[in-house]
């Protein structure tokens, strides 16, 4: 009898970095990476012992050269998606605050991009319902 394939649960965060101009930022991903030239929310894996909040402060400053203050991190939502060789689970936090001009530190293109046009930019499945909740956000 074979044993059912259980994936294992990966713990990513990803931020919603939000520009006063009411843009919102995506990272297209890098080749060699999953779902390479698909766009996203920068983030990354929670590594242990990492909280949440930190692992995402690390990851802004690795991906983008930003400095944001844990304390200033909105919870926004989360996704709790199968993706065939692991389960999803990423927590999605709002950012209106960092210092610096975000920067793709690992060769990865940037978009601000208004949220009416975010459907325009093709997003690993696991984004797709928080298209409308950020276009209902920011109206
Ligand atoms: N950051 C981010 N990851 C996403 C999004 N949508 C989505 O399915 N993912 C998946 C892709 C990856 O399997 C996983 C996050 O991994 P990652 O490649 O960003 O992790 P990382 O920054 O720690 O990079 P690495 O150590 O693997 O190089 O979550 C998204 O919007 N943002
Ligand atoms: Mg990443």
């Amino acid at each position: 009898m074979t044993t059912p394939f259980r994936p294992h649960t990966l713990l990513v965060t990803a931020a919603i970095l939000i520009r006063k101009d009411g843009t919102v930022l995506l990272a297209q991903r890098p080749e060699g990476k999953t779902f390479a030239g698909l766009w996203e929310f920068p983030g990354g894996k929670v590594e242990v012992p990492e909280s949440p909040e930190t692992a995402l402060v690390r990851e802004l400053d690795e991906e983008l050269g930003i400095t944001v203050q844990p304390e200033t991190l909105e919870p926004f939502t989360f996704v709790s998606e199968n993706c065939a060789t692991f389960h999803l689970l990423m927590i999605l936090y709002l950012v209106r605050e960092w210092d610096n001009e975000p920067v793709g530190r690992e060769g990865q293109a940037l978009a601000w991009v208004p949220a009416a046009e975010l459907a325009d930019y093709p997003m690993p499945k696991a984004d797709a319902p928080l298209v409308p909740r950020i276009q209902s956000l920011l109206g």
